[in-house]
C-alpha cells in the first residue's frame, strides 16, 4: 500500500530533461525507473478515513451483442487496479450477459435506447473517467449515441480514455475529440493506421513510430495518443515516452481493454494529484506510462504461469500482485530482468 511521495532523483532528471532540449529533438534516455516513480507518486494511499468511491468511479462505455468480454475486461480491470465503483453503459442484449460474468460490476441497458445520451448523462456527475469504446461495434445508432454521450462529458470536463470501436467514431469525426486535453487515446496498430490517415491524411511512417504518434497528438489539439505495440509510444505532442517493458510473446484478444480500463483509473488518480506530483509531466503521460508497464507486468506474470495457454482472464487476475510489485514498492522491485524505457522531447 505504501506510496512513495518523495521523487527528487525524478524531477531532477526530468527537470534538466525538459530544459535542455527542445521539442522534437530525437534524445532519448533510459529512464524507466524514473518514470514507474512519478506513477508511484499518484496513487492515493488506502486510508481508513476514506468512503467508498473516493478512490475512482469509472464509467466503461461499450459492449453490444457480439462483443461482451471487452467492456467487461475493461470494467473489472478498473475495479482490480483500485476504482471503487466500475459501470457499464451498454446495450439492452449486452447487459444481462457482462452482469452475468461479474457480480461487481453495476451494468445499464441503456445505450441502444433513444434516450441513452440521457441516460447515461444522470450518471456523468458521479463518475470521474469515462472509457469510451471496448466491444462497442460499429452500428450507426449506437456511434451516435456515444457521439452525445462524449460531447456531454466534454462539457463536464470529465477525463476520457478513447479505445477500439470509440477509434472508429474519432476516426470517422475527429473534431469529437479536438483539442480536449483530458482525452487519451489507445490505438492498436490498425487503429492508429486508421487514425493517422483520417487526420494527417499520411501513411503510416513505419520508421519514426515517436514521430508518427507526436505528429498525430499535435494535429488532434495535444489530446494524449498511446500507440501500443512491440513497444508502447505515448506522446502528449510534446514529450514522447516509450514503454518496452517486457510482456509476453502472447497475443490473445483483451489484452488491449484491460489497458484502457486501467487506464481510466490512473487518468483520475494523475490528474487528481496534478502536475505537482508527475514533476511538470502531463498527468496524463504519466498514467497511460502506468497503464502500458501495468498491463505488460501483466502479461508476463501470465505467461510465467500459463505459456500458451495464457488468456486475458489470465493477466486479470495478475493485477493486483503485479501492481504491488510496480508501484507499491520503494524500488519496483523487478526479478531481475532490466527494464527499458526512454523519455523523449
Ligand atoms: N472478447 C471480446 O469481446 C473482445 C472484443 N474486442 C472488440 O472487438 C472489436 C474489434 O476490435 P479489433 O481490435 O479486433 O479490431 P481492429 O483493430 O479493427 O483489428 C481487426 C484486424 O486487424 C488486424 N490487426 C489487429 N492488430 C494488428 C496488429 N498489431 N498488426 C497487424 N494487424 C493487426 C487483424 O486482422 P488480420 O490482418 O490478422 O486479418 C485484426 O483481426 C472492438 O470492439 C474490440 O473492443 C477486442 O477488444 C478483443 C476482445
Ligand atoms: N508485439 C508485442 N509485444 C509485446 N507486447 C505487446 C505487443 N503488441 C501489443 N503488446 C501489448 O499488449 C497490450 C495490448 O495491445 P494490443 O495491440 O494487443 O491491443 P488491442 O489490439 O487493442 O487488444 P484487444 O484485443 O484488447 O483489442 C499493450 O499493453 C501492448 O503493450
Ligand atoms: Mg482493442
Amino acid at each position: 500500500m505504501a506510496v512513495s511521495s518523495g521523487c527528487g532523483a525524478v524531477r531532477s532528471c526530468l527537470g534538466v530533461l525538459n530544459q535542455a532540449f527542445p521539442l522534437h529533438t530525437a534524445r532519448s534516455v533510459t529512464d524507466m525507473e524514473a518514470a514507474l516513480q512519478l506513477v508511484r507518486n499518484v496513487v492515493p494511499p488506502l486510508a481508513a478515513w476514506k468512503h467508498k468511491g473516493q478512490a475512482g468511479r469509472i464509467g466503461v462505455v461499450g459492449g453490444c451483442p457480439e462483443y461482451t468480454g471487452a467492456p467487461y475486461f475493461a470494467a473489472i480491470s478498473a475495479l482490480k487496479v483500485g476504482a471503487d465503483l466500475s459501470h457499464v453503459f451498454t446495450t439492452q442484449d449486452a447487459a444481462p450477459v457482462i452482469k452475468s460474468y461479474s457480480p461487481e460490476l453495476i451494468v445499464h441497458p441503456v445505450l441502444d435506447s433513444p434516450s441513452a445520451v440521457q441516460d447515461v448523462e444522470k450518471w456523468l456527475p458521479r463518475l470521474h473517467a469515462l472509457v469510451v469504446g471496448p466491444g462497442l461495434g460499429r452500428d450507426d445508432v449506437l456511434l451516435e449515441n456515444v457521439k452525445g454521450i462524449l460531447e456531454a462529458s466534454k462539457t463536464r470536463g470529465i477525463p476520457i480514455v478513447i479505445d477500439a470501436d470509440g477509434l472508429w467514431l474519432v476516426a470517422q469525426q475527429p473534431a469529437l475529440i479536438q483539442g480536449y486535453q483530458k482525452a487519451v487515446l489507445t490505438p492498436n496498430h490498425v487503429e492508429f493506421s486508421r487514425l493517422a490517415e483520417a487526420v494527417l491524411g499520411d501513411p503510416l511512417d513505419g520508421r519514426d513510430r515517436y514521430r508518427s504518434v507526436q505528429r498525430l497528438s499535435q494535429a488532434l489539439g495535444n489530446v494524449t495518443v498511446v500507440q501500443k505495440g512491440e513497444q508502447d509510444v505515448i506522446s502528449d505532442g510534446g514529450q514522447a515516452l516509450t514503454c518496452s517493458r517486457e510482456g509476453s510473446g502472447r497475443r490473445c484478444g483483451g489484452q488491449g481493454d484491460l489497458l484502457s480500463g486501467s487506464l481510466g483509473v490512473l487518468v483520475h488518480w494523475a490528474l487528481l494529484a496534478g502536475p505537482e506530483k508527475t514533476n511538470g509531466s502531463s498527468p496524463l503521460l504519466v498514467a497511460a506510462f502506468g497503464a502500458c508497464a501495468l498491463t505488460r507486468q501483466c502479461a508476463r506474470q501470465a505467461f510465467q504461469k500459463h505459456g500458451r495457454a495464457t488468456t486475458a482472464t489470465d493477466m486479470i487476475r495478475e493485477l493486483g500482485p503485479a501492481f504491488s510489485r510496480l508501484f507499491e514498492t520503494s524500488a519496483g522491485a523487478d526479478g531481475g530482468v532490466a527494464p527499458t524505457g526512454e523519455l523523449r522531447l
